[in-house]
């Protein structure tokens, strides 16, 4: 289960100061898929960036698996991450001029998987999106769709126990949008993982378990029940 408490995020300093996550506190179970909306600037990247340690709000608990991440020092906080989380975020895409294969095996450098334990790992998720045939294509050679396939072999290479999605269908046509979505869920489904998309799509939002909508830092609304608790 990941559980937020009363967490605020403030950025900038003194007259420039922003808070934009207002005592957040939400609940996301474990395996579910939850959709975050909201509008560009409610806060929805603050959000994922607090869960998932890659940025620390100044007051509240993020608890995963019964740890308050914010407790942990950076350098664990940074192997939390490699070994528990995947991300298909725009920002944290491929090295274009590297392999298909590259790209997959660099979460797990990360996480320090032995050599010899990573080709077989990435041979698997490879498979699972279909991409084993242009493993040695470079990444930047793939078209749109394959890109975003190779996201999620990158995202699930590791057998992450979340995976964090940021508008993971958004530039792609209905289609080929279509392939990813059935891929990302069929994977929350078959593996009990939980999944987290951030979208503006309101189909996409509506396949999920949950829905959570962020409005001006704060949960406006949660489907989950009991989602949200309202700090004082
Ligand atoms: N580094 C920063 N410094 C100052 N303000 C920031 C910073 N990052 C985000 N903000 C502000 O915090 C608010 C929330 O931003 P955030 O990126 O979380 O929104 P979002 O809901 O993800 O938006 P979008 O859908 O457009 O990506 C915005 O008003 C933004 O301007």
């Amino acid at each position: 289960m990941i559980e937020l408490k009363n967490v605020t995020k403030i950025y900038g300093k003194k007259k420039n100061q922003f808070t934009a996550l207002k005592n957040v506190s939400l609940t996301i179970p474990t395996g579910a898929s939850v959709a975050i909306l909201g509008k560009s600037g409610s806060g929805k990247s603050t959000l994922m960036h607090a869960i998932s340690g890659l940025d620390k709000p100044q007051k509240g608990q993020v608890i995963i698996d019964g740890q308050d991440i914010l407790q942990l020092k950076s350098k664990r906080v940074d192997e939390f991450r490699a070994k528990k989380i995947g991300f298909i975020f725009q920002s944290f895409f491929v090295q274009g001029n590297e392999s298909v294969v590259d790209n997959v095996s660099l979460p797990l450098e990360i996480a320090r998987v032995p050599r010899k334990k990573r080709a077989h790992k990435i041979n698997a998720a490879l498979k699972a999106v279909d991409l084993y045939d242009k493993r040695k294509n470079r990444a930047k050679d793939l078209s749109g769709g394959q890109k975003q396939r190779l996201a999620i072999a990158r995202a699930i290479v590791g057998d992450p126990q979340i995976i964090f999605a940021d508008e993971p269908t958004g530039n792609l046509d209905s289609e080929t949008g279509a392939k990813v979505e059935e891929l990302l869920f069929d994977y929350n489904k078959q593996k009990g993982v939980t999944l987290i998309v951030v979208t503006h799509d309101a189909d996409l939002a509506k396949k999920c378990d949950h829905q959570i909508i962020i409005k001006d830092g704060r949960v406006e609304k949660s489907t989950v029940p009991g989602g949200i608790k309202h700090g004082r």
